[in-house]
């Protein structure tokens, strides 16, 4: 099979297979075919990867940070050096073209180890002064073992996001990435090693949801890590709040894109489209629910249905492929039922909405205009391309109606008045935003959600707080004055 790895998990530091666990079998999005077998992790392999973290964390965290990040930023070189053939994998994986696996997944993931490893040796604490003398001292600590769980989409990224910052802080991680996408977090694992990192910092093991379970309950865990929908969402909080684990939620979204008449029609088309029809629209931030203002909709719906027919649609491993198959079959039909409801609901379909007439997960990218708030497709996530068009007149319309939702992961506002944009953001009930601009989520900024979309937030500064704890060292200096 093409993308057979060497066995189902990496733990401590090598491959491991035990083919008892139950079969996971990978199938290519674009055509169908197997290309993998693998095996979910069985509760002595899952007992020997976490053994293993908690091993190799104690002599890590005791490493100078500054050595930590030369591992990580060796294994950041390994990976853009690799690129080519990782990005290949990750389209097998997950069915993206190749175009966008190229510049979006390995080289995102080495951004994040980039990142991290110069992070780690800023990391410092606080001398607070009490008063008489005395003072108190902090510092910041690792975790512990962090367990990472992944969705689909990212595979390589998700892994990196989550790895980058455990490790740079001094934790170490098992990571169990989604049971559709096994393939590519074992890279990251085997490149760590050849990186430097010790055996057992960083393991991989196969399952589907239950595999994820025991790891979130197990005592030697931490802290939880998920990127995944809000109902895993609300199990994985439940299950770690059990042994009150620290946690970040990655969540679902169903994120509005805002877009006043006085914007670029180009820009805003663009954003629009990368915001909906990008990995099949298969992520999380994606703006699905696009408020276009009334005299701009002819001109916007105009330039939208022609660059949306011309997006060019065929085998991800293809040069010139922009845009490929859903990750399965069983997503596939899920997508198909929202374009289904759309119809029935009254929306008015502008392109798209069949699949395509080839092997593959394909369905065209869809755009429905005269989309209400009430309808289905403006209220629910598809993670597909299903891009709702809603129209608006006024300002403070569009940030309730944007607003009117329980999730909160992220919101775009396109406009020419730059007073306006900072205003509409600063209104917006989101965790990332983004002013003339959609779906750009450097390292460098933290991103995440808020509402159902999530809790904490990943990258920048602001993903210390979320795999360190702070200790706080009160250093008495004067005699002890007490009442006994
Ligand atoms: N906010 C963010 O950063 C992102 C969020 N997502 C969200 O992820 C979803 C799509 O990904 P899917 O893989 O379909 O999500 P999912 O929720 O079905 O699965 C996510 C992961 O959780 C695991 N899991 C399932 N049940 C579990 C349990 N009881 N305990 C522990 N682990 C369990 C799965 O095996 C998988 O690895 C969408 O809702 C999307 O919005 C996707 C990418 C980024």
């Amino acid at each position: 099979m093409r993308a057979q790895p060497q066995a189902s998990h990496f733990i401590d530091g090598a491959y491991i297979e035990d083919t008892s666990g139950a079969p996971i079998d990978c199938i290519y999005a674009a055509d169908g075919t197997q290309i993998a077998r693998l095996h979910e992790a069985t509760p002595a392999l899952i007992d020997k990867a976490l053994a293993a973290a908690a091993r190799a964390q104690v002599a890590w965290a005791a490493l100078r940070p500054v050595e930590r990040g030369r591992v990580l930023h060796k294994a950041a070189e390994i990976i853009r050096a690799r690129n080519a053939e990782l990005s290949e994998l990750e389209t097998l994986d997950t069915g993206k073209p190749l175009q966008e696996t190229l510049v979006a997944d390995a080289s995102s993931g080495a951004e994040a180890l980039e990142y991290f490893a110069g992070f780690a040796a800023t990391v410092t604490g606080q001398t607070v002064p009490v008063g008489g003398g005395d003072f108190v001292y902090t510092t910041r600590e690792p975790l512990g073992v962090c367990v990472g769980i992944g969705a689909w989409n990212y595979p390589t990224q998700i892994a990196c996001w989550k790895a980058a910052p455990a490790l740079a802080f001094g934790n170490a991680m098992v990571f169990k990435p989604s049971e559709v996408t096994p393939l590519c977090a074992l890279k990251v694992a085997e490149i760590l090693i050849e990186a430097g990192a010790p055996a057992g910092l960083f393991n991989v093991v196969q399952g589907r949801g239950a595999v994820g379970a025991s790891l979130v309950t197990d005592k030697r865990v931490a802290k939880v890590s998920l990127t995944g929908s809000v109902p895993t969402g609300r199990k994985v909080y439940a299950a770690a709040a059990e042994g009150i684990r620290h946690v970040t939620m990655e969540l679902g979204g169903k994120s509005p894109l805002v877009i006043f008449d006085d914007a670029s029609v180009e820009d805003a088309v663009g954003a629009a489209m990368l915001g909906n029809f990008y990995s099949s629209g298969q992520i999380c931030s994606n703006g699905t629910r696009v408020f276009v203002q009334k005299g701009l909709m002819p001109q916007f719906l105009e330039r939208l249905k022609a660059r949306t027919e011309a997006i060019v649609i065929g085998e991800p491993l293809e040069e010139e492929t922009q845009f490929g198959p859903l990750i399965t079959s069983e997503h596939l039909e899920k997508v198909m039922g929202y374009i289904e409801l759309g119809l029935q609901e009254g929306a008015t379909l502008i392109t798209g909405g069949a699949r395509l007439n080839r092997p593959g997960n394909y369905v065209q990218p869809t755009v429905f205009a005269g989309v209400t708030d009430e309808m289905t497709i403006a209220r629910e996530e598809v993670f597909g391309p299903v891009m709702a068009v809603l129209e608006f007149e006024s300002e403070a319309e569009v940030i309730a109606r944007a607003n009117a939702t329980e999730f909160g992961l992220a919101a775009g506002v396109f406009t020419a008045d730059l007073a306006r944009a900072h205003r509409v953001a600063a209104a917006f009930e989101a965790g990332t935003c983004w002013i003339n601009a959609y779906n750009l989520t450097p390292v460098e900024a933290p991103f995440g959600g808020s509402k159902l979309s999530g809790v904490g937030r990943e990258n920048g500064h602001a993903a210390v707080e979320y795999y360190t704890q702070v200790k706080s060292i009160y250093v008495g200096t004067a005699p002890v004055d007490s009442p006994y």
